[in-house]
């Protein structure tokens, strides 16, 4: 039976170290800001956004939200964007995505400064990602997360093969280039992908990781004897449960390492962008941060 990789348990490390950090910061009069733009009322991202508030709140972060209607105009979200980027009290510009279909979301990605791009989606910050830059520079925080996760469970990513399953921004593509700077020899699959050949490639994954929003799509079979695997979907089935893209008690018994739904990679999201925040205000006021404090 694999160990369950307790994402809970690490998001609340990684909160502590940001809590301890913010009040270094804050002895020296720095207030790390997170502004979270939400527009319209997508339910998902209402929670998401609900529950970021209340964990900036517990860590000494200042967290703003502005909640914007959904016939809210992109000259609108674009002069809020513009007011946070020259607002000095702001470290870190956060739009909750998806937006309403009257807003161009890569246009409002563009216009967020991309020092106070806590997203890591500003295609400055994301250049610098595919390039292997060194540096600091934002990177998204559920890759950044997924990373700490595997790190503290000591799964080891050098020679090893990674399989991940869906291409998005958010997800598949940066941590794609984070696995491989790492060394691992990373395969990046999508729905485009043949069933077989998808089946074949995940069979020899050291290392899965599922973001695509089908629930149960990695089965037993899919999986090695050994095998990581790291679920990153969340889909709300009709009885009001959340079921993640693998099925959980079939591949369990197979797996060295898996982590579930809810329960893993959700909470090291919004623990992770509290991290990012930190960091930026850090930068921002030319702070070194404690060298070594990410080691949780
Ligand atoms: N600009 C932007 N950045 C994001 O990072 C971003 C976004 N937009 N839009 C939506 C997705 C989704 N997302 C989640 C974060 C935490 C949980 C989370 O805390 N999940 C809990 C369960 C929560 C529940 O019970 O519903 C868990 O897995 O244990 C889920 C989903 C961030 N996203």
């Amino acid at each position: 039976m694999a160990e369950i990789i307790d994402g809970r348990a690490i998001a609340q490390r990684v909160r502590a170290q940001v809590a301890t950090q913010t009040q270094r910061l804050l002895a020296e009069n720095i207030i790390p800001g997170l502004a979270v733009i939400l527009v319209g009322n997508d339910p998902a991202s209402e929670i998401y956004v609900r529950n970021k508030e209340r964990a900036a709140a517990k860590t000494g972060i200042h967290s703003e939200t502005f909640k914007l209607s959904a016939t809210t105009t992109e000259a609108e979200v674009l002069a809020l964007i513009q007011r946070l980027n020259h607002d000095a009290s702001i470290d870190a510009i956060l739009l909750q995505s998806p937006v309403p279909g009257q807003i161009n979301e890569q246009a409002m990605q563009d216009a967020i400064a991309p020092e106070k791009d806590v997203d890591g989606f500003n295609p400055t910050n994301i250049g610098k990602l595919f390039a292997n830059r060194a540096g600091y520079y934002p990177v998204a925080n559920t890759p950044k997360g997924i990373m700490t996760l595997l790190e503290q469970a000591h799964v080891e990513l050098a020679q090893r093969l990674v399989v991940i399953l869906g291409r998005s921004n958010l997800v598949g593509r940066p941590l794609f280039a984070l696995m491989e700077a790492q060394n691992a020899s990373v395969v990046l699959l999508h729905r485009f992908t043949p069933d077989d050949l998808r089946h074949q490639l995940l069979q020899q994954a050291d290392v899965i990781i599922s973001a695509t929003g089908v629930p149960k799509l990695v089965r037993a079979d899919d999986v090695k004897a050994g095998a990581t695997v790291i679920d990153v979907g969340i889909t709300r089935l009709a009885d009001g449960s959340l079921q993640g893209d693998v099925d959980f008690e079939a591949v369990a018994p197979k797996a060295q390492a898996i982590t579930p739904v809810p329960g893993g990679v959700g909470p090291m999201t919004i623990a992770t962008l509290l991290q990012t925040t930190v960091e930026l205000a850090a930068e921002h006021h030319q702070v070194e941060l404690e060298a070594g404090w990410q080691n949780i």
